[in-house]
């Protein structure tokens, strides 16, 4: 994967333009993602996991139509696409582990959260970070929190990614580690776990000399999902903290918001917090 990756991302702007990503096509290459509003200094390939991949056409509360997301693969590098759909299949494989893992360390069934991945919108982000001439000026991703429930994240050996540690605040390092994923839980699990779990807020900084490569899988449910507390984990002494919110609505609000820089800030869950 990295090296279809490195070999994709070498090519240059006018070839990886070919599958450039815009409002119609939202999957596919593309150099200007902004975190809050901000550029990051990245460049990224996008693909969906389902294909088609179904989403609300519209942003809007009350309009229902639906749309699909089709992916873009390119031409070269040859290999790029088998390799992604190998990859994409064994990463699903392993988030719905993790899945079950993380519902019954909550005292629910290993599969309580299956029902919600019927039409999943999971995707794969190939991202390339290059050598930055002002490191201190610039940030690769900005801090965020990642919106979908579980990001599966595969580093290179360069190193970059920091968290941020709920006790004192500081950015700690996220040291590569030869073959090992880095597990992230996201915002939903955030919800569905009713605060039991919290979404870690992370950044990742730029090098003056080295470029970066990662591969964040973020496993996501279907467009339809109302995201609210389990039932099962909230009652009278623990009522839920959040509001339902749909995951369709968020989750192209969210893309839409990446087009352009936008006057007003992100939505974020805490706008449902009740
Ligand atoms: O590149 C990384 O290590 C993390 C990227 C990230 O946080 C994201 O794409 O959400
Ligand atoms: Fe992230």
């Amino acid at each position: 994967m990295e090296r279809e990756a490195r070999e994709f991302f070498g090519q240059s702007l006018e070839e990886k333009k070919k599958v450039r990503r815009d409002e119609k096509r939202v999957v596919g290459y593309y150099e200007t993602e902004h975190t809050k509003n901000v550029r990051d200094w990245k460049e990224v390939f996008d693909f969906t996991v389902k294909e088609p991949t179904l989403v609300p056409a519209s942003p809007k509360d009350g309009e229902e139509a639906i749309m699909e997301w089709n992916n873009q693969w390119p031409e070269y590098p040859p290999g790029l696409r088998e390799a992604c759909e190998e990859y994409a299949q064994e990463l699903e494989k392993l988030a719905y582990k993790l899945m079950g893992l993380i519902a019954q360390s909550l005292g629910l069934p290993a599969n309580r959260f299956d029902e919600y991945y019927k039409d999943h919108t999971t995707f794969v982000r190939l991202n390339h970070y290059p050598p930055c001439p002002a490191p201190h000026l610039a940030l690769g991703v900005g801090r965020h929190k990642d919106s979908g429930a579980l990001t599966i994240l595969s580093q290179d050996d360069v190193g970059g990614l920091e968290v941020k540690r709920k006790s004192d605040g500081e950015w700690v390092l996220v040291k590569p580690i030869p073959d090992a994923f880095i597990i992230n839980v996201g915002d939903i699990i955030q919800v569905w776990s009713n605060d039991t779990y919290e979404s870690v807020e992370h950044r990742v900084m730029v090098n003056s000399k080295k470029e970066r490569f990662s591969i964040p899988f973020f496993f996501n449910p279907s467009h339809y999902v109302m995201v609210q507390p389990l039932k099962e984990l909230t009652d009278e002494h623990n009522p839920p903290k959040y509001r339902p919110y749909n995951w369709g609505k968020f989750l192209v609000t969210r893309k839409g918001s990446n087009f352009k820089k936008l006057d007003v800030e992100n939505l974020q869950i805490y706008h449902f917090r009740i």
